[in-house]
């Protein structure tokens, strides 16, 4: 037989479920029970998705609760949290699912976070460049790295939203500002281009994508996403034709699928993917695993740039170690200085709309 209170309280914790509140008055009977429930949660890392009702927050949110090193998650968005959180707290794997809906909420949903994911923002249509997002995304960039100046200073940033060659900047220098910018802790999202081009490159050397690794460098847009064919594991070569047939691939990737949609959106579950992938290594890196290497875009003293995308080295603190570029060959550097060019321009525009 249970204790009366014990069954008082099982009781109470499913009536709850069945009659529940509006989303607003959850939040406080949600805390509630979630704090309950967290009893039999796994211990593991508190992340937090803002964008979470987008075309790569959902997929994104039901693949970090599945996540092991996940305990807790908070689904933020500005429209449709009630239903994402609903839905994908039903999952029985160990992370407990908490939603927020609208700016009064962003506070409390970023509160003690370790990972901070943001795919929010608007998406490209054909014929938009990712610059072309700057004037809608760089406003909700800043509001949210406001918010996490506030609540958890101290989290990881896995920066998604578009333009990333100047949604990083943007968000250090509103850290700056505030006084609580570490480099190490601010991280762009380049890993589409990095499963992009494995898979391209798998398809070419008929491998398994999973055993192919491309370090691409540069930054996430056009002739910034610059793949290194000359470091591709396991060793191989490519004819002439196959390195400017893959570099021009990988680097319209995100175009390939923004036709594709036509008018729909951006890539979504390849890109839930690739942040799983990235932000599954930023945990193990802060869970103290040894040998965590993946690329990002990140402040950098490997070029002349203030940020730069290349491999780094994940750890405890973040971003502990950007690694150099290695080895170039001659298409490569050339494909260097122009992705340089451009790189400098969208850096500048991202720490300008800051300062001004
Ligand atoms: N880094 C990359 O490799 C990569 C890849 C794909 C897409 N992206 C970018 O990710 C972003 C999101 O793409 P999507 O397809 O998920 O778009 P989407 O429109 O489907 O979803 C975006 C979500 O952001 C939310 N949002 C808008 N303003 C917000 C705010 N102030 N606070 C919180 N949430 C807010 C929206 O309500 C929406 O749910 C775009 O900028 C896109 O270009 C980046
Ligand atoms: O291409 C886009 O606009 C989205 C994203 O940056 C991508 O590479 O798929």
């Amino acid at each position: 037989m249970q204790p009366a209170s014990e069954a008082n309280q099982r009781i109470a914790r499913i009536s709850a479920h069945l009659h529940p509140p509006n989303f607003q008055m959850e939040e406080s009977s949600g805390l509630r029970r979630a704090n309950c429930r967290a009893k039999g949660a796994a211990p593991g890392f508190k992340v937090a998705i803002l964008g979470a009702a987008g075309g790569i927050g959902q997929p994104l949110a039901m693949l970090m609760k599945i996540n092991p090193l996940v305990s807790v998650l908070h689904l933020y968005d500005v429209v449709n949290t009630p239903g994402v959180t609903a839905d994908i707290s039903h999952m029985d794997t160990g992370a407990v699912v908490r939603g927020f809906l609208g700016q009064p909420q962003l506070e409390e949903a970023l509160a003690g976070m370790d990972l901070v994911i943001i795919p929010a923002g608007v998406p490209r249509k054909p014929g938009m460049t990712r610059d072309d997002l700057f004037n809608i995304n760089a406003g909700i960039v800043r509001t949210l790295c406001e918010g996490i100046v506030k609540s958890c200073p101290k989290a990881i940033v896995n920066l998604i939203s578009n333009p990333v060659n100047s949604t990083v900047p943007i968000a250090a220098e509103v850290f700056k500002r505030a006084g609580t910018y570490c480099p190490k802790r601010l991280l762009g999202v380049t890993m589409l281009d990095v499963v992009r081009a494995n898979t391209f490159v798998a398809e070419v050397l008929g491998l398994d994508p999973r055993e192919v690794d491309v370090p691409v460098i540069g930054g996430h847009a056009g002739v910034t996403i610059l793949p290194l064919l000359s470091q591709v594991k396991p060793p191989c070569s490519f004819t002439p034709q196959e390195i400017d047939q893959l570099t021009l691939r990988i680097q319209n990737g995100g175009t390939e699928v923004v036709e594709a949609k036509a008018g729909t959106g951006s890539a979504t579950l390849s890109m839930a993917y690739a942040a799983v992938k990235f932000a599954d290594a930023c945990l193990r890196g802060l869970r103290g695993d040894a040998g965590i290497v993946e690329c990002a875009y990140v402040a950098s003293q490997v070029t002349e740039l203030p940020f730069f995308a290349s491999k780094v080295r994940l750890g405890r603190t973040g971003a502990e170690e950007v690694l150099p570029l290695g080895p170039l060959n001659e298409y490569e550097r050339a494909g260097l200085e122009k992705a340089k060019q451009e790189l400098a321009e969208s850096i500048q525009k991202g720490v300008s709309f800051i300062k001004k």
